[in-house]
């Protein structure tokens, strides 16, 4: 491939492995985005979109795109601002995934129990930029300079070993489900920032006339998102149960309901939330609906 062949075509940075590599791939299929990958090759053009995607290292992705040599891209919240780059990027969509929170971290039985008590020591962490930032907060109030003011260092992985390994009092790490943390003899004791993995695009695009293309690309992205929010319920209910029924799932704008042809019965279909999806079917049943049935969705406008 060489660079003409990149000519015109929307840039669209991709994480080339790590935690969110799987789920993005997940979303190019259900967007439609189709592309074959040769071995190797960190650039690849789109069959059915004049697109090419550009696989980098998540945490290049916020430079790369802020600073518009890339039109849009998938990343973690963390890493735009770590990267620096909040001003320069849009956060377009929230995507649902790559969700965790960067925790201060200290070893679980030993003598500091606060933030404070961590003020002025030694914190190693691979986001430099955002623990430099809550600690500076903290030497301030403290009034810790110079030599007094807490150290961090940074490492590129295995964050979790520094404290074990006598290079640390406390670490500034991702914890999503907490086992890392746990293994490694460690407990949070703050919380740095919540992130998710978030669409993003230049805020001062190259060529603004790729704004359509980013247009429909976010609306298919944020289809393939909302479908993995909902489900489709559908059931029967008697025509006076109904206003009880629809308040359990008055649907996204109001449900579709449908005469039987069993008289007094109707059919109702809806829409709910993944995560409700349980309570709802209780409350139904409750109700008196009948013949519950859940669908799940491949992909949707919304
Ligand atoms: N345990 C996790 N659960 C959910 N999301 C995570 C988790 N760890 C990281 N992330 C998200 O994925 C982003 C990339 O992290 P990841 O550790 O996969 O980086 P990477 O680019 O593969 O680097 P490396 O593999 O060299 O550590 C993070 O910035 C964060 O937004
Ligand atoms: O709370 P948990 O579910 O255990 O997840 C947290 C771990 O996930 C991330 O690392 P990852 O496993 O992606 O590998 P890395 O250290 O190579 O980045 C992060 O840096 C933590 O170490």
């Amino acid at each position: 491939m060489n660079a003409e062949s990149l000519d015109g075509r929307l840039l669209f940075a991709v994480p080339k492995k790590g935690r969110l590599h799987d789920k993005c791939l997940e979303l190019l299929a259900g967007a439609d985005i189709q592309f074959r990958r040769h071995q190797r090759l960190d650039v690849c053009l789109v069959k059915n979109h004049p697109i090419a995607l550009v696989f980098l290292p998540a945490s290049d992705i916020p430079s790369f795109v802020g600073k518009g040599n890339v039109d849009i891209g998938i990343t973690g919240h963390d890493v735009i601002l770590e990267a620096q780059m909040e001003e320069h990027v849009t956060e377009v969509l929230r995507l649902g995934f790559g969700k965790c929170a960067l925790q201060v971290q200290v070893p679980e039985s030993g003598p500091i129990k606060t933030v404070d008590d961590l003020a002025g020591k030694r914190v190693v962490t691979s986001f430099e930029v955002l623990s430099g930032k809550y600690f500076s907060k903290l030497d301030k109030k403290f009034q810790l300079t110079g030599g007094h003011a807490t150290k961090i260092e940074y490492v590129g992985g295995s964050v979790e070993a520094a404290c074990a390994l006598g290079l640390a009092d406390g670490i500034v790490d991702l914890v999503e489900s907490g086992d890392t943390m746990r293994a490694a003899g460690l407990h949070a004791i703050a919380t740095v920032l919540e992130t998710e993995a978030v669409l993003i695009k230049s805020s001062t695009p190259k060529d603004p006339s790729h704004e359509p293309l980013i247009n429909v690309i976010s609306s298919r992205i944020a289809g393939v998102v909302a479908a993995g929010h909902y489900v489709v319920c559908q059931y029967n209910i008697l025509r006076d149960k109904l206003p009880a029924a629809t308040t359990v799932t008055p649907g996204r704008r109001a449900p579709t309901v449908s005469p039987l042809e069993d008289d007094g019965w109707v059919g109702v279909s809806v829409m709910v939330e993944k995560k409700r999806m349980a309570n709802i079917m209780d409350d139904l049943v409750k109700i008196g609906a009948e013949d519950i049935l859940i669908f799940n969705l491949d992909n949707c406008r919304v």
